[in-house]
């Protein structure tokens, strides 16, 4: 068991507004995390400190083990994996499918010629037929629907074989199908062994996917509760984390939540 990433007492302060307020907080390679929580609680912020793209305030980060401040963050980046809609604006329209997730190996390898042309061509074809976007290969991502995009981002973000992988918001906007469908797919591979730990930002307890095994509940900065989803995420948390009665449900490794 590796840990992945260590938060002690980190407090972020933008524009006199805290917002991270002393959260301490630690995930290991074999966990697959939840971050849940109201808007504005901190969730991406949480996120950006994880992904090594914004820095506590105060108290101390360790990402891959590797302290924030003093660590090369360029070495450290193209060791997670990370796909929020905020860089999927970032891609170019007309760029292929196959392209989109072959750049992300550019990073890493830092040179392009025939052999790694090959072994990342190759790579990014089984990405693709992992994430069901095979048949999408030479679409323009511009074209392809929000639940094929999404897919696109994920696959883009594990073709560098990542050590964390970073998602915000990966179901927001997705039809039931698309849904169930992403929802489907990241449940299998949470659920491998061999995946890296996941943290996965979410505004609905419908969105856990199968196989996810902590939450991290944040409210104002502050963390409400934090641990094994069995424990963790109930109605009590709930309902503090939202300030509303909400009333949670659990069928299957599925929840369900709603205001009583
Ligand atoms: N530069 C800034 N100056 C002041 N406040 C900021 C700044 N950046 C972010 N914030 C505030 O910090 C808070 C937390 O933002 P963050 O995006 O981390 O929350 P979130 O939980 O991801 O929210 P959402 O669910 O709405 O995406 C928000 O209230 C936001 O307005």
């Amino acid at each position: 068991m590796v840990n992945v990433l260590q938060f002690t007492d980190v407090s972020v302060v933008r524009g006199g507004n805290t917002i991270l307020d002393q959260v301490s907080w630690s995930v290991d390679d074999n966990q697959r995390w939840v971050i849940l929580g109201p808007n504005g609680a901190g969730k991406t912020t949480t996120l950006q400190i994880a992904a090594a793209i914004a820095y506590p305030t105060t108290g101390q980060a360790e990402v891959l083990e590797e302290p924030l401040g003093s660590s090369d963050v360029f070495e450290l980046r193209p060791r997670i994996g990370f796909a929020s809609t905020a860089m999927a604006r970032k891609i170019p329209g007309a760029e292929k499918v196959i392209d989109v997730v072959m750049t992300a190996a550019y990073s890493v390898t830092g040179r392009w010629n025939e052999e790694y042309d090959e072994i990342d061509e190759r790579r990014a074809q089984r990405v693709l037929t992992e994430w069901r976007l095979d048949h999408l290969a030479d679409r323009k991502f511009g074209t392809l629907s929000d639940g094929e995009q999404k897919r696109v981002q994920i696959a883009r973000a594990v073709m560098t074989d990542p050590e964390i992988l970073l998602l915000d918001e990966p179901a927001a906007s997705l039809d039931l199908g698309a849904r169930e469908e992403l929802l489907q797919l990241l449940g299998g591979y949470a659920s491998e062994a061999s995946s890296p730990a996941i943290i996965m930002v979410t505004h609905h307890v419908e969105e856990i996917p199968r196989g996810f095994t902590h939450v991290l509940l944040l409210a104002g900065g502050r963390i409400v509760a934090a641990g094994p989803l069995a424990e963790a995420l109930s109605t009590e948390s709930l309902t503090e984390t939202f300030g509303l009665n909400i009333e949670l449900t659990e069928n299957d490794g599925r929840y369900t939540a709603r205001a009583v």
